[in-house]
C-alpha cells in the first residue's frame, strides 16, 4: 500500500490568526501565554484537518510563530551575543533576532535601553517567503536550548496524531547562513562537525517522545553545491543514522533538479528520499535509481507551490511508475513541498466565478489530492474516490476549452515584439547629461522606495470602500488626503525626490494584478512572505492585457500639488509574474512579456501625463533566477532584463528610469543589463564589506540603501555618516544616491520621521564636507 504524506502546512491560521496574535503580543495587548495558546489552537487545527483528510504522513514541527529557520537557531543556539546581554525570554529573544529591537531605559524599574538590528532576511530559494539567515561566529556554541521539535511533537500525539517531525536538515541549515560581521573568515559548513551531536540530541529526544520517523530537509540539494559542501553529505549523515540508531530519517529536497548532486546523496543511510517531481519529473529515472532495497521514495507530485488543481491523469502515471519500479510499500504520495506557500483554503473564497474556482485547489484541498491519488494507486473502488477523479477529468478538459484564457490581440501584439523595444534612444551618459539638466539634483541625492506607512486608518478605509460603505468620490478623497500628508512630510525634511507614498496599494502587486484583465484574486488566499507578513497573490489565469491606466491619477495629483519631481512608481514584469501565481499552461517567458507590455503602456502614459521620474521595481528579479547555473538561467537572464527595457523604453532620454531591487544577494550584471538611469539596492544588513565594492563600478547611479525598514528601530544620524562613510571609500560620490531599504509601508509614522529626517541629514553632513 503506498501512503500518503504532507510535508507541511500553513501555519497562518485560516483567518490569519497567527498574524493578528504576534501583532497584539509585539504591541502589549496579549501576553505570552495567550500568544503560545493561539499557536496551539493553529496547530490543533492544522493536525485535525489532516488526520480527518486521511493523510497518512502529517508534519509537526511545520509550525512557527515567525519562521522555521530562527526556531532552529534559537533552537541550536546560534544566537548572536548582542541578543543575549538583555536577559529576553525565549520568545522574545527569536523576535529581537527576526525584527529587531529597541526600547528605552525604565530607571524606576532597573531596566536598561535595548537597541539591537534584527539579523538579515532573505529570499527562501525562488518563493516569495522569507527566513531569518543564520549567522555564525567563531563564538558560536552549539548547544540545545529548547524542546519545540519534541513539544510540539508530543503535543500532536496527545491530540491523537502521530507526526514525523520535521526540521531543516544540517547541510542547508549550514549552507543557508553566513559568519557574522566579526568572523567573516568563517566557513559556516566548517562547523558541521560541532553541530551534528545537537541534532543528534534532539533527534534521540524526539524518539525517547515516540517519534518513529523525521523529516530532514535539504533543500540546498538542488542547487550547485560546492565540493566542499557536496562531500559533507556521506559523513554527517552517517554520524545522523548511528547516532539515533531506530529512528527513521526520511531526507527531503524540493524546489528542483538534485541530479547533479546525486552522487552525495547515492550512499546516505537513510530510510528514504523525497524527490519533487512537479518542478523536474526529468530527474525520476535517475533519482529513483539511487534507492537501496528497504528505502522509501516519496513522490513529491501535488504542488506546494502553485493553486492549481493537480492533473490526476498525468500524476498517477508517475505514481505508477514509482511503484512499478520499486513496489507500492516504499512509494509515499506526497506534497512538493510545503504547503507554506500556498493559500490556506479555497472554500473560503466568495468573490471568484465557479469557473475559475473550478480551476484552483489550495492547502486543505491538496490534502484530499494525495489522499485520492493514494486511495487510487491503491486500488479503491470507494465512490468518493471514483467522483474525485471523474471531477478531475471534467476539469482538465474545461480548462483546456476555457475561454477566459486566450486573447488573440495579447498574443498578437507579443509575437510583434521587436529588439528596438527593448532600447533606450540613447546610452546612459548621453541620457543622464539630458538628465541632469532637468533635475539639478544635489550630491547625495535623496530619496526613499515609495511606499509610506500604511496605517490602520488607510486599511479600514479600503476595506469599507470595497464594502460598499464609502463612495468612490469619498475614498478618493481619503486617498488624496493621504497622498498630500506624505508630500509635505517629504518637503518638510527636504528630501529631494518625492514619492505620492501608494496609500491606494493593498500591496504592490495585488493592487496591479487587480486592474489588468487575465488575473483573477482571491478575498482570502494569504500566504506567509515574512514574520506576520502575508501577501495575497493574484492568479495569471490568462492572457494579460490593461483595460486603462492604472497609477496614473495618483501620481498626476501628488505631482500637482509639489514643485518637486514625484516619482511615479510600478511594479515591474518580473516581480508581477513572480509575486502572482502563474499560469501553468504558458511558458514564464511569454508571461513576462505580456506583463511588460501592459507596464510599457502604463510608463508611457505616465511620461504623457507629465511624470519626468518613473521608477520600475523588480524585488523579484533575483528570485526568478533558475537555481542552478546552465541554459535555462542564461537565458532567465535574457528575458527577464529584456522585459524590464520593454517596459521602460519607450520614454525619451529625458525621463528617469528608477529600479529597486531587496531580499537577495544580487549579480551586478544582471542589475546592469536592464540599463535603469538610477537603481536603489537593499543593503544595510550585508555585514560583508565587499558587497559595497560589487556594485562600485555599476555605470549608472546607485543608492545603497542605508536602513533596515523591517526593524521598528531608528538609526541616529551618526550611524548614517558612518554607514555612509564606510560606503564612500569604494564608491564614486557622484553617483550616490541615498536612500532606505525598502518601502516603508509596514513601519509606524514615528519611526518613518526620524529615520528620514536622520537619513536627510546625513546627506546634507556630505554635501557640506565634499563642497569643501
Ligand atoms: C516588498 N515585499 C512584498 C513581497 N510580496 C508582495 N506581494 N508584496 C510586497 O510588498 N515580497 C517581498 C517583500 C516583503 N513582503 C511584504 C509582504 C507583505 C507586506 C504587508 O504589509 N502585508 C500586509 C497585507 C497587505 C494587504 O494586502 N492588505 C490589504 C488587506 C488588509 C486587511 O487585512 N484588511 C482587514 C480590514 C482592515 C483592518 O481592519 O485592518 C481585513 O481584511 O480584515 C489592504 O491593505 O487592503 C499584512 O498586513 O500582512 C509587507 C511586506
Ligand atoms: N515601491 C515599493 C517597493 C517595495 S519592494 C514600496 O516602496 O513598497
Ligand atoms: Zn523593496
Amino acid at each position: 500500500m503506498v501512503a500518503s504524506s504532507v510535508l507541511g502546512f500553513p501555519r497562518i491560521g485560516a483567518k490569519r490568526e497567527l498574524k493578528k496574535a504576534t501583532e497584539s503580543y509585539w504591541a502589549g495587548k496579549i501576553t505570552s501565554e495567550e500568544l503560545f495558546e493561539i499557536g496551539s489552537k493553529i496547530r490543533t487545527e492544522n493536525w485535525k484537518l489532516q488526520k480527518d483528510a486521511g493523510v497518512d504522513i502529517i508534519a509537526s514541527n511545520d509550525f512557527s510563530f515567525y519562521d522555521q529557520v530562527l526556531d532552529l537557531s534559537l533552537l541550536f543556539n546560534v544566537i548572536p551575543d548582542r541578543y543575549t546581554k538583555y536577559g529576553l525570554s525565549p520568545i522574545d529573544t527569536l523576535f529581537a533576532m527576526g525584527r529587531g529591537l529597541q526600547k528605552p531605559a525604565d530607571e524606576a524599574k532597573g531596566i536598561k535601553a535595548i537597541d539591537v538590528t534584527a539579523l538579515e532576511m532573505v529570499k527562501w530559494f525562488d518563493s516569495n517567503y522569507h527566513y531569518v539567515r543564520p549567522t555564525f561566529s567563531h563564538s558560536t556554541e552549539f548547544k540545545l536550548n529548547g524542546s519545540k521539535p519534541v513539544d510540539e511533537f508530543l503535543e500532536a500525539k496527545k491530540l491523537g496524531v502521530e507526526t514525523r517531525p520535521v526540521l531543516l536538515g544540517p547541510i542547508s541549515y549550514l549552507f543557508l547562513g553566513k559568519a557574522d560581521k566579526d568572523s567573516l573568515d568563517l566557513d559556516p559548513i566548517s562547523l558541521l562537525e560541532k553541530l551534528l551531536p545537537v541534532y543528534i540530541e534532539v533527534l534521540n529526544k524526539l524518539k525517547e517522545a515516540g517519534a518513529k520517523s523525521v523529516q530532514l530537509d535539504e533543500p540546498v540539494l538542488v542547487f550547485d553545491l560546492p565540493q566542499n559542501v557536496q562531500d559533507a553529505y556521506q559523513g554527517a549523515y552517517e554520524k545522523l543514522a548511528k547516532g539515533v540508531a531506530g529512528l527513521d530519517i526520511v531526507l527531503t529536497t524540493y524546489f528542483g533538479d538534485v541530479r547533479p548532486n546525486l552522487k552525495a546523496i547515492a550512499n546516505l543511510p537513510v530510510s528514504g528520499f523525497h524527490f519533487d517531481f512537479t518542478r523536474c519529473p526529468e530527474q525520476f529515472d535517475e533519482v529513483v535509481a539511487i534507492l537501496k532495497d528497504s528505502q522509501k521514495l516519496s513522490v513529491g507530485i501535488v504542488d506546494g507551490r502553485n493553486v492549481w488543481k493537480n492533473k490526476f491523469g498525468a500524476s498517477l502515471k508517475l505514481i505508477q511508475s514509482a511503484v512499478d519500479k520499486v513496489g507500492s510499500d516504499r512509494v509515499i504520495v506526497a506534497t512538493s513541498s510545503s504547503l507554506l506557500h500556498t493559500p490556506v483554503d479555497l472554500d473560503n473564497e466568495t468573490s471568484l466565478s465557479e469557473e475559475i474556482k473550478g480551476f484552483f485547489s489550495f492547502a486543505k484541498q491538496k490534502l484530499s489530492e494525495v489522499v485520492t491519488l493514494s486511495a487510487k494507486i491503491n486500488g479503491s473502488t470507494d465512490a468518493a474516490i471514483t467522483k474525485a477523479l471523474e471531477e478531475n477529468a471534467a476539469y482538465v478538459e474545461a480548462r483546456n476549452t476555457s475561454k477566459i484564457i486566450n486573447n488573440p490581440e495579447v498574443q498578437k501584439r507579443v509575437a510583434a515584439i521587436d529588439s528596438n523595444m527593448g532600447k533606450r534612444q540613447n546610452a546612459f551618459p548621453a541620457r543622464w547629461n539630458k538628465q541632469k539638466a532637468i533635475f539639478k539634483f544635489p550630491l547625495f541625492p535623496t530619496t526613499t522606495i515609495g511606499s509610506f506607512p500604511q496605517t490602520k486608518e488607510i486599511r479600514i478605509n479600503r476595506n469599507k470602500f470595497q464594502r460598499g460603505k464609502i463612495s468612490a468620490e469619498e475614498y478618493e478623497k481619503f486617498i488624496n488626503e493621504e497622498i498630500e500628508r506624505v508630500i509635505r512630510f517629504q518637503e518638510e525634511i527636504d528630501l529631494d525626490v518625492l514619492v505620492h507614498g501608494e496609500p491606494e496599494r493593498n500591496d504592490m502587486t495585488a493592487y496591479f494584478g487587480e486592474q489588468i484583465n487575465g488575473y483573477a484574486f482571491t478575498t482570502n488566499g494569504w500566504v506567509q512572505s515574512y514574520g506576520s507578513r502575508y501577501v495575497r497573490p493574484p492568479v495569471i489565469v490568462g492572457d494579460l492585457s490593461r483595460p486603462k491606466p492604472m497609477s496614473v491619477k495618483e501620481s498626476v495629483y501628488a505631482q500637482s500639488i509639489t514643485t518637486k519631481h514625484v516619482k511615479g512608481m510600478l511594479t515591474g514584469p518580473i516581480t508581477m509574474l513572480r509575486w502572482s501565481f502563474p499560469r501553468d499552461d504558458l511558458d514564464q517567458k511569454t508571461q513576462a512579456y505580456q506583463l511588460s507590455l501592459v507596464l510599457r503602456d502604463e510608463v508611457n502614459d505616465l511620461e504623457a501625463a507629465g511624470i519626468k521620474i518613473i521608477q520600475v521595481d523588480e524585488p523579484a528579479l533575483r528570485e526568478g533566477l533558475p537555481l542552478r547555473a546552465g541554459a535555462e538561467r542564461n537565458a532567465y537572464y535574457d528575458w527577464a532584463a529584456e522585459s524590464f527595457r520593454i517596459s521602460t523604453s519607450g520614454v525619451a532620454d529625458e525621463t528617469q528610469i528608477h529600479s529597486h531591487f531587496c531580499y537577495s544577494d544580487l549579480d551586478p550584471n544582471h542589475i546592469k543589463a536592464l540599463d535603469a538611469d538610477v537603481v536603489s539596492i537593499e543593503y544595510s544588513k550585508k555585514d560583508d564589506p565587499s558587497y559595497i565594492s560589487e556594485f562600485k563600478d555599476y555605470p549608472n547611479h546607485v543608492g545603497l540603501g542605508l536602513f533596515d525598514i523591517h526593524s521598528p528601530r531608528i538609526p541616529s544620524k551618526e550611524e548614517f555618516i558612518e554607514k555612509m562613510g564606510k560606503i564612500l571609500e569604494t564608491y564614486d560620490a557622484a553617483k550616490f544616491w541615498v536612500n532606505p531599504d525598502c518601502g516603508l509601508k509596514t513601519r509606524g509614522w514615528e519611526e518613518t520621521k526620524l529615520s528620514l529626517s536622520h537619513m536627510v541629514e546625513a546627506a546634507k553632513y556630505f554635501r557640506g564636507k565634499y563642497a569643501k
